[in-house]
């Protein structure tokens, strides 16, 4: 495996099926992670692990061209996301840029989980937990689902899980941790998790838009 996540490479590259862990137990999905890159001495020794550039397969030979396009769409979009967010608590619409997330730290993880098979789809095991229970911690997240699955569950505010199929040319915006806290609890963070109950794989890609890479953070006090 030419781009295998490692120490070496900051963490970045492939992942296989169940070495990602959500609250102690493997996922069902493969992965390849890729983070804003970091040149050597950028953040200090803070910075050191994440140190890298991103690893991307050589085959399509325009996905590394294509991927940066789609990541600075992305940040764009998530900015402007953001803005508006401030906007609605009633601050100005770029209250979280400059030291909070002016110069945003991302996360992009191209996700793929197997369908399940005739034999284990009998009896829906709990290891076919494609990803387990979790919220975000970042800001914002735009998930591109694909299109026909649905298997990505959110918990609703009376304590349902309740499908949130993918809508073609859509994406589902969740909030994350970071997000709450700033706005002082009025926007939660979802609670969401993965079951792909269908024969198919399914691709997914999740783009994590989070603070500056050196923010401190707090709640807010002039929302
Ligand atoms: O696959 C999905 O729809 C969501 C993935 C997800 O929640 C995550 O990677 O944090
Ligand atoms: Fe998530």
């Amino acid at each position: 495996m030419k781009i295998k996540l490692s120490p070496a490479a900051g963490y970045r590259g492939y992942q296989r099926i169940g070495e990602n862990i959500t609250k102690g137990i493997p996922d069902m999905h493969e992965a390849i992670d890729c983070y804003r890159e970091i040149t050597p001495g950028m953040y200090g020794a803070l910075g050191r692990v994440i140190e890298g550039v991103n690893q991307w397969p050589h085959d399509p030979p325009y996905i590394k061209a294509l991927m940066e396009e789609y990541i600075s769409f992305c940040t764009d979009l998530s900015r402007k996301i953001v803005r508006g967010i401030a906007l609605a608590l009633g601050g100005s619409a770029d209250e979280f840029e400059g030291e909070r997330a002016g110069d945003a730290f991302w996360v992009l993880r191209v996700i793929g989980y197997p369908g399940v098979s005739n034999t284990n789809g009998q009896n829906a095991p709990e290891n076919d937990i494609g990803c387990g229970a979790h919220t975000d911690y970042g800001l914002v997240t735009l998930v591109n689902q694909d299109d026909g699955i649905t298997a990505l569950q959110v918990r609703n505010q009376s304590g349902e899980w309740i499908s949130a199929p993918p809508i073609p040319g859509t994406f589902v915006c969740n909030i994350g941790d970071m997000l709450k806290i700033w706005s002082n609890g009025i926007y939660d963070s979802t609670l969401h998790r993965v079951i792909n109950s269908s024969p198919k794989y399914r691709v997914c890609v999740a783009y994590f838009y989070e603070p500056n890479f050196r923010c401190c953070s707090g709640a807010s006090r002039c929302l």
